[in-house]
């Protein structure tokens, strides 16, 4: 079971997700948490702000505040102790100092810096349902065997990352049976031994991931919205859940830009052969959307759509194009969102900077 950040953007939706998940007794779920609320987007400020503020102001940074205070607050309100997370918020200070030092954030620091997000949030949910008497332990993914390239900022799991993942929950599980609550987003580079992350939104695929590696029944991603809509609610407010998908209708969608999901997220899903439920926290008995193999095709024409800003078509029409081959070699295809390849045209959509 993933639960995104806007599934847990206070200690009352701690208490709800904390709530949904206990209302499933007889399963023994692993728990997936992203950072609280938008801490991800906050940190990322902070960061920013930290690069040109000098030293001096770094502690001073309104993101650093929020932060602060949202956490306290939560932990606060759920009877915690503040030490669960007080050493981070210090070490947070600390790096924002560092970096304003520097005047540079580079994308290994800027991985680190987040990573703060998931790691307060796992060890106050983890804290709370140990309180409440449900035994759970946190996990930091990058200890447990999320091993991944070196892309800072937009890492891939590698593969050895599932065997490595399967044993350690499997190990400790016979050891000392307790909820594992794990960070979503984060890894480990495999050279560099820092923390990585998964690019924006990437807590569903950790969620996949650890679906794969155990060969779970399910995997439950809780969302804000009753599902895959069949538009952005953002654009169109009367867009309405669609019920099924397959993997590859997903990850196309993902991939052009609906945000639900992260564009990876269906691979190992889709690889382990099992069905993703798209859910609302806010809303637990609504359907959802379960994503598989294969749906039934015959009742729907027109699934969803997406809308992508910022891309530019062109034309690329040449009579010397008959009958030739490696013209797309020579295309830098560094911004290209799609291509449509005819006789004699070429058809690009690419980004627009
Ligand atoms: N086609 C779509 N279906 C559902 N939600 C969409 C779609 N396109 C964009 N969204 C947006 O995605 C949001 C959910 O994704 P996200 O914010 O990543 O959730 P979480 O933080 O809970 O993981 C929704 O609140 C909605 O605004
Ligand atoms: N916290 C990270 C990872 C993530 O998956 O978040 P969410 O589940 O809230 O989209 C982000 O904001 O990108």
């Amino acid at each position: 079971m993933k639960f995104g950040g806007s599934s847990l953007a206070s200690a009352a939706r701690m208490r709800e997700v904390a709530d949904l998940i206990l209302s499933f007794p007889e399963e023994t779920p692993v728990v997936v948490l992203s950072a609280m609320g938008k801490t991800t987007n906050n940190l990322l400020l902070a960061g920013e702000k930290a690069v040109s503020c000098g030293a001096p102001k770094a502690s001073e940074i309104n993101e650093l505040a929020v932060i602060k205070k949202l956490h306290l607050r939560t932990i606060d309100e759920l009877g915690l102790d503040s030490s669960i997370v007080s050493g981070f918020l210090d070490e947070l200070e600390q790096l924002l100092k560092g970096v304003a030092m520097m005047k540079e954030l580079t994308l290994r620091t800027r991985d680190y810096l987040v990573s703060f997000g998931e790691c307060m949030s796992t060890r106050i949910f983890s804290a709370y349902l140990n309180k409440l008497g449900k035994k759970a332990r946190q996990y930091d993914a990058f200890d447990l065997g999320f091993i991944t390239t070196d892309d800072f900022t937009n890492a891939d799991i590698l593969e050895a990352t599932y065997p490595a993942v399967a044993k350690r929950l499997h190990g400790d599980w016979i050891d000392d049976p307790a909820i594992p609550i794990v960070t979503g987003f984060l890894g480990k580079g495999w050279k560099s031994c820092a923390v990585t992350t998964l690019g924006r939104g990437g807590s569903d695929l950790t969620a996949t991931t650890i679906g794969k590696a155990l060969g779970l029944r399910e995997i439950q991603v809780w969302k804000d919205v009753d599902g895959v809509l069949t538009c952005d609610p953002n654009i169109y407010a009367n867009a309405v859940p669609v019920p099924y998908l397959t993997f590859d209708e997903a990850a196309e969608l993902a991939y052009f830009g609906a945000q639900v999901l992260h564009p990876q997220s269906m691979r190992p899903a889709r690889e382990g052969g099992i069905p993703v439920r798209v859910k609302n926290s806010y809303n637990r008995h609504a359907p959802g959307t379960v994503i598989t193999k294969t749906r039934d095709m015959r009742k729907s024409i027109l699934t969803s759509i997406v809308l992508k800003s910022n891309i530019t078509m062109l034309d690329i029409v040449s009579t010397r194009m008959l009958g030739q081959y490696g013209f797309l070699a020579k295309v830098n295809n560094n911004s290209l969102v799609a291509l449509f390849p005819y006789s004699y045209t070429l058809s690009f959509i690419v980004r627009r900077f």
